[in-house]
């Protein structure tokens, strides 16, 4: 991480731990919205007007918080409106890297596209000389003030469900005004128990944090599963909404590692039919899978050297896992 503009070598790769063991997420450091008009949003500085082609976004493919963004951008079709950089998806002891710095390379990564720096959190010093905290994806950039706008990915969904409305391609409303206090309680729910949930039981530092982690990951599922088991396409009933986007991206990260990985190991995805059906229709129906790439998600996860010293992969389940189990999914 960062301190006072020099990135410090010995740096903690999972972040922090209370006193009882539990891991706890950093919150993020720049805070400002893209608005229509260039107005303040809810936190930060004015000056943020929605352009086409003004904004890049860096991401790493294997992390779920930058991948919610892009399944965003997939959804309402704004991928011709704000270009994207993708990290290599192993954290390097200066952190995220663009591709052709360090040996190892996954298809997909890129190069920094806006400055050609070899390390994210150089970027971070762009914005921020004196900078403190952690560089983590994803990124929002505006390349006209040459800054970061935010790299908090909630406010960044919030923010681009609204401010690119002319150009989007797709109309969709993630934050329907009428459903909203019902979803803000639906997203804190699945970040708590979920999301967040599984980094709780893998970077877990006790047996009893674990235990509680774990807890409330299969409680969560639980009650997910039978609350789609009245045949409801998605979490709060007829259209999609933000709390589908972030349940996506840990649903599809289970199987591949959440499961082995994290120990989140009392009941796969697969084994839960209206998960399961819920999942294909949002990879296929719904195209997120264009956002996912299992290469990244399992080569990145499985090269955190606190939970797999020697970094070695594991082969199964297959990667393409929700494509060989097409055959199962009958929407209806
Ligand atoms: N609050 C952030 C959290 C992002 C986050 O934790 N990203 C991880 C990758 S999944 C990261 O970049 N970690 C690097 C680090 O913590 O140094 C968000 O949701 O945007």
């Amino acid at each position: 991480m960062l301190v006072n503009g020099r990135w410090q070598a010995a740096w903690d790769p999972y972040q922090k731990a209370d006193d009882k063991g539990n891991f706890t997420r950093e919150t993020a450091s720049f805070r400002h919205w893209i608005t229509p008009d260039g107005s303040a949003g809810p936190t930060g500085n004015k000056g943020f007007k929605a352009e086409a082609g003004r904004y890049h976004l860096y991401v790493a493919y294997i992390c779920p918080w930058a991948s919610r963004v892009l399944a965003l951008l997939k959804l309402k079709q704004l991928e011709h409106v704000i270009s994207i950089s993708v990290v290599e998806p192993f954290l390097t002891d200066f952190g995220w890297s663009f591709a052709g710095v360090e040996s190892r390379h996954v298809s997909g990564a890129t190069e920094d596209h806006l400055h050609q720096k070899p390390y994210l959190y150089q970027l971070y010093l762009l914005a921020e000389p004196m900078m403190t905290g952690r560089a983590t994806v994803p990124v929002l950039w505006d390349k006209k003030q040459n800054t970061i706008v935010n790299n908090e990915s909630a406010d960044i969904l919030a923010m681009l469900d609204h401010a690119f409305e002319s150009w989007a391609k797709k109309r969709t409303n993630l934050r329907p005004i009428e459903q909203l206090d019902q979803l803000n309680q639906l997203n804190e729910y699945l970040y708590t128990k979920l999301n967040n949930g599984v980094y709780r039981a893998g970077f877990a530092q006790s047996q009893q944090a674990y235990e509680a982690a774990v807890e409330d990951v299969f409680d969560a599922l639980e009650a997910l599963e039978n609350r789609l088991s009245d045949g409801r396409r998605f979490l709060l009933g007829l259209h999609l909404t933000e709390a589908d986007i972030r349940l996506f991206v840990t649903l599809i990260r289970f199987d591949c590692v959440y499961f082995d990985l994290f120990k989140c190991n009392i009941k796969p995805i697969r084994d839960y039919n209206w998960l399961s059906q819920y999942l294909f229709r949002l990879f296929y129906d719904l195209k997120l899978g264009e956002t996912v790439h299992f290469d990244h998600i399992k080569q990145g996860y499985y090269s955190v050297k606190a939970l797999n010293p020697n970094g070695v992969v594991p082969n199964g389940p297959n990667a393409d896992i929700t494509i060989s189990n097409q055959e199962k999914y009958h929407d209806h």
